[in-house]
């Protein structure tokens, strides 16, 4: 029998997402089922896909898939539209802390559909070191991040440089994400990130917003602790945090696109 199941599709900066409300946890989707929902043209069409469902811990549970079907590391854009949708269904207030991935997030729904997010503490930096050619460095925000400095942001082949040190297994056995930045002034910076599971570039990344902009002030080449960081889509998300980034927290819009229905 073919059941209707609600969903909302969401924007975080750029990074879209399919979002159900699984309070009830009376939706089963297979790694298949998330992949073809995900399929731009053929299917909905999304970077990755999120289940908001109940905790015992906190207000919510967020699980969150890839656009190819497997569970993400943390999403940080995912992460703020969980929080505005979780907010919509009546399963949070303005302040809320969730779940994702074991860990403890706590969120703030601002004004105009802006959502800010502490993040979990920084781990695994590593500064310069090469890859395909190019320097290198690394932090764990939540997700697997590669950060390389270029002053030929636009015209950077992305995609394909992207894709070669996203899959050198070498030094990331289970992948990366890959960030190319610019420094725009000492507090702002222009990002475009490449995504593992997406297997492309996106609109925006928040845990690689955040692990550029951590990366850039601790190798001196911005000054400011609260950055404005330009992405993909035009959108800015705004990172700030302390001096030993033990408190670090992640702003930016996040907005409801639609919604719709599927049958399943
Ligand atoms: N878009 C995300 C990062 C999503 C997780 C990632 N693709 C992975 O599993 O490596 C963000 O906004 O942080």
């Amino acid at each position: 029998m073919n059941t209707s199941i609600k969903f909302s599709k969401m924007s975080g900066a750029g990074n879209d997402f399919i979002v159900f409300d699984n309070m009830h946890k009376d939706i089963h989707l297979s790694a298949d089922n998330i992949r073809s929902l995900c399929t731009r043209r053929t299917g909905i069409g999304a970077d990755g896909l999120i289940l908001i469902e109940p905790s015992a811990r906190f207000d919510f549970a967020m699980k969150y898939y890839n656009a190819d079907g497997l569970p993400g590391s943390m999403c940080g854009n995912g992460g703020r539209c969980a929080v505005y949708f979780a907010w919509t269904i009546g399963a949070c207030g303005t302040t809320t802390a969730f779940e994702a991935n074991g860990n403890r997030y706590d969120a703030w729904v601002c004004d105009n559909e802006a959502i800010r997010l502490k993040m979990i503490l920084p781990h695994d930096f590593r500064d310069e070191f090469g890859s395909n050619g190019l320097s290198c460095n690394f932090v764990n925000t939540g997700s697997p991040h590669t950060i390389i400095f270029t002053d030929e942001l636009d015209t950077f082949d992305v995609e394909s440089t992207g894709r070669l040190i996203r899959n050198d297994s070498k030094l990331f056995p289970e992948g990366t994400n890959v960030n190319f930045l610019q420094v725009t002034s000492p507090e702002s910076l222009k990002v475009r990130t490449y995504e593992r599971g997406v297997e492309a570039e996106t609109l925006a990344c928040g845990t690689g917003a955040v692990a550029a902009a951590l990366m850039s002030y601790k190798l001196g080449k911005i000054a400011s602790r609260s950055v404005s960081v330009s992405v993909r889509s035009g959108d800015i998300l705004t990172i700030d945090f302390s001096e030993d980034m033990q408190d670090v927290y992640l702003s930016g819009p996040a907005t409801i696109v639609y919604t719709g229905s599927i049958q399943m």
